[in-house]
């Protein structure tokens, strides 16, 4: 009992610990002893140039692709070896490069199934009643992430921004702890980025994201600190008026942005 309470007050302060995290593909060393650390409740950008392993570091937190070297924990918990399902029981969520919609169902629909866990293989045909508190959730989900007005359309029929306003609905559901963002802005509009700003800085505050963002005025303005991978590496942590302002960031990152 008094382990418990001891592991529960250090994973209060920590979302993720990561040590000497590796991945590697063969040969190639995607990930390289990488040394993180995201407070709960914070909000972490991951900067770094195409192939410098940014992908590779969220599949090995949630384990769609698991470290071969290290350890990573999770509110104090050691989650190395668990299955993605496993990790995302305890919290974890991530959007997508590409999306993960039911392209065929409604905005609503999409929500209310995340709401029912259809992820954790719950998938159910019962139709919602009015006061299924399932549909209440989709309902308030819709309207963080700004989709209300959208709500009963289907997903084909959604811009772009809005399919990727609906990832982070879906990423939303279920009492997440920490959610991982992979570029969220990318094809984006002016107008689209704006929104996302606006709905990422209203996420609740209890709720840690760590996000990879090529868009610096995006990634900027939404996090507290900023972690920039080079070679698959740490290269550098700081804070976002920091990170801009330091040369050795701008060489390999900032100068040739997709270098
Ligand atoms: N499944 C895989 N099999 C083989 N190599 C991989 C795999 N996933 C990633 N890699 C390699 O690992 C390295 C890091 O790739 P990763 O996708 O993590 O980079 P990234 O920083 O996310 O880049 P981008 O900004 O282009 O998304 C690259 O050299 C990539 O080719």
């Amino acid at each position: 009992m008094a382990e418990a309470l001891r592991l529960n007050r250090a994973g209060a302060a920590h979302a993720l610990v990561l040590e000497g995290v590796s991945r590697t593909f063969g040969a190639l060393v995607a990930l390289d002893k990488v040394d993180l650390t995201v407070g709960a409740g914070e909000r972490r950008g991951i900067l770094g140039a195409n192939g410098a392993g940014k992908t590779t570091l969220f599949n090995a937190i949630t384990g769609d692709f698991p470290s071969t070297a290290g350890r990573i924990r999770f509110f104090g918990e050691d989650v190395t070896k668990l299955a993605p399902f496993e990790r995302i029981r305890r919290g974890m969520r991530r959007t997508y490069q590409n999306s993960m919609l039911f392209r065929g169902l409604s905005v609503l629909d999409n929500l209310y199934l995340a709401c029912r866990g259809v992820s954790a293989g719950r998938f159910s045909f019962i139709r919602p009643r009015q006061d299924d508190a399932a549909l209440e959730s989709a309902r308030d989900l819709a309207h963080a992430v700004h989709l209300d007005g959208v709500a009963e359309s289907l997903v084909s029929d959604l811009s772009h921004g809005q399919q990727r306003q609906l990832e982070i609905g879906m990423a939303l559901s279920g009492a997440p702890r920490l959610i991982l963002f992979d570029e969220p802005a990318a094809g984006l509009s002016p107008a689209e980025r704006r929104d996302l700003v606006q709905i990422l800085s209203a996420l609740p505050r209890h709720i840690s994201f760590v996000i990879i963002e090529h868009d610096l005025d995006v990634a900027l303005r939404v996090v507290d600190r900023v972690t920039v991978m080079h070679n698959g590496a740490v290269f550098k942590h700081g804070t976002p008026a920091e990170i801009q302002d330091d040369p050795d960031v701008q060489r390999i990152y900032l100068g040739g942005k997709h270098g």
